[in-house]
């Protein structure tokens, strides 16, 4: 019943569907007029924010011990629109929760050094708890190298090398927020993965290998526990009437490429739950206006998804929320990195 509870606070249907009956006072379900299904419209702003408030609940619990607030660094070189939107929401929900923070801004022709160096201060100072370096970083400097620098313990991240390895041979370590993010939707949100056939579009190492990685691997793990779905990665040389057969019986797709249109409905099959991690800036060809856009062809797919992501609005504003989370686990030092 508790799930029930949860999924109906998380969902709502919008779009070309006609309404049938309210089963509850927050949620109206929706029937698609054409095939009298149910498809659900996950609401990541609303996990965020549940999210969010948990993090908040536990800083003040913190701060009310006498403890000292967990402190965030965030280090941005350059002056990218995309990039200055995403730390400015992380400085903004870190706010929310009481978590306190630096917004670190360098001009776009830093050197490396600068950058490390500014890194191995933050690393040593016992005030901060977590440091990130928001990405893409120019092209001047070598991302993996600045990835490494960040002490694993503060690297909230988990771009680390360490935490990557660890992660993959199910020992604690920190997760990359959006794969995390992805998780966070699956399981509060109530979509089954145990046995079920995954298709995972993209292998990008921060996301869409760490997201294939926590799907297949076992749910019995204490730490990291994975999905026990049957997981297939496609990338950009899967032929696209390869990734057409597998999507076609996929239960669960999740795409992460930035390739518009990938997903369309006559890829899936009824019932498939779709989370879009993709994100692509376009103009509005009808009113002229820039958009954001994902991976799935929204209004094909929902007339036939069980579950599915908007974009905006999907996994994005979670992505940030899991920051906070591992702000907290970084303060706490929740993982060991001596076992
Ligand atoms: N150091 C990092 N760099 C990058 C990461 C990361 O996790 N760590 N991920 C992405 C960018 N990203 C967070 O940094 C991020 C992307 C998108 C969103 C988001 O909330 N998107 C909104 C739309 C926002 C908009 O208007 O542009 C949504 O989808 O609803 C949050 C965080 C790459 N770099
Ligand atoms: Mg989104």
């Amino acid at each position: 019943m508790a799930v029930t509870l949860q999924l109906v606070n998380y969902v709502k249907v919008t779009g070309n569907y006609c309404y049938r009956r309210a089963l509850h006072q927050n949620v109206a379900r929706f029937h698609s007029s054409r095939r009298n299904l149910v498809a659900q419209i996950i609401d990541g702003r609303a996990i965020a924010q549940t999210i969010k408030d948990e993090v908040k609940a536990q800083v003040e619990k913190i701060v009310s011990s006498a403890g000292r607030r967990p402190h965030l660094c965030v280090i941005l070189v350059g002056d990218d629109p995309a990039s200055a939107v995403y730390v400015k929401n992380k400085i903004e929900s870190a706010n929310y929760t009481g978590i306190s923070s630096d917004n670190i801004k360098l001009p776009n022709n830093s050197t490396q050094k600068e950058v490390v160096d500014i890194i191995k201060a933050l690393n040593t100072n016992a005030d901060v708890d977590g440091i990130l370096v928001q990405l893409p970083i120019a092209g001047h400097m070598d991302e993996r190298t600045i990835c490494n620098t960040v002490v694993p313990h503060k690297d909230v991240d988990g771009f680390h090398v360490l935490n990557a390895g660890r992660f993959m041979v199910d020992q604690k370590a920190f997760m990359p927020a959006t794969p995390a993010g992805v998780m966070e939707i699956i399981r509060r949100v109530g979509i089954k993965t145990r046995g079920q056939n995954a298709v995972v579009c993209g292998r990008s190492k921060n996301v869409g290998l760490p997201i294939a990685m926590l799907l297949h691997a076992d749910g019995n793990h204490d730490s990291n526990a994975g999905g026990d779905a049957t997981t297939t990665i496609c990338h950009r040389n899967t032929p696209h009437d390869q990734l057409r057969r597998l999507t076609e019986t996929a239960d669960l797709i999740v795409s992460a490429t930035g390739v518009r249109n990938l997903i369309t409905g006559d890829m899936v099959k009824e019932g498939v739950a779709v989370i879009d991690v993709g994100i692509t800036r376009i103009v509005d060809p009808k009113s002229g206006k820039a958009r954001l856009v994902g991976d799935v062809d929204f209004e094909s797919v929902a007339e036939k998804a069980s579950f599915i992501t908007p974009v905006p609005g999907g996994v994005g504003p979670v992505t940030v929320a899991m920051l906070l989370q591992n702000t907290l686990k970084a303060y706490k030092r929740e993982i060991d990195f001596y076992v």
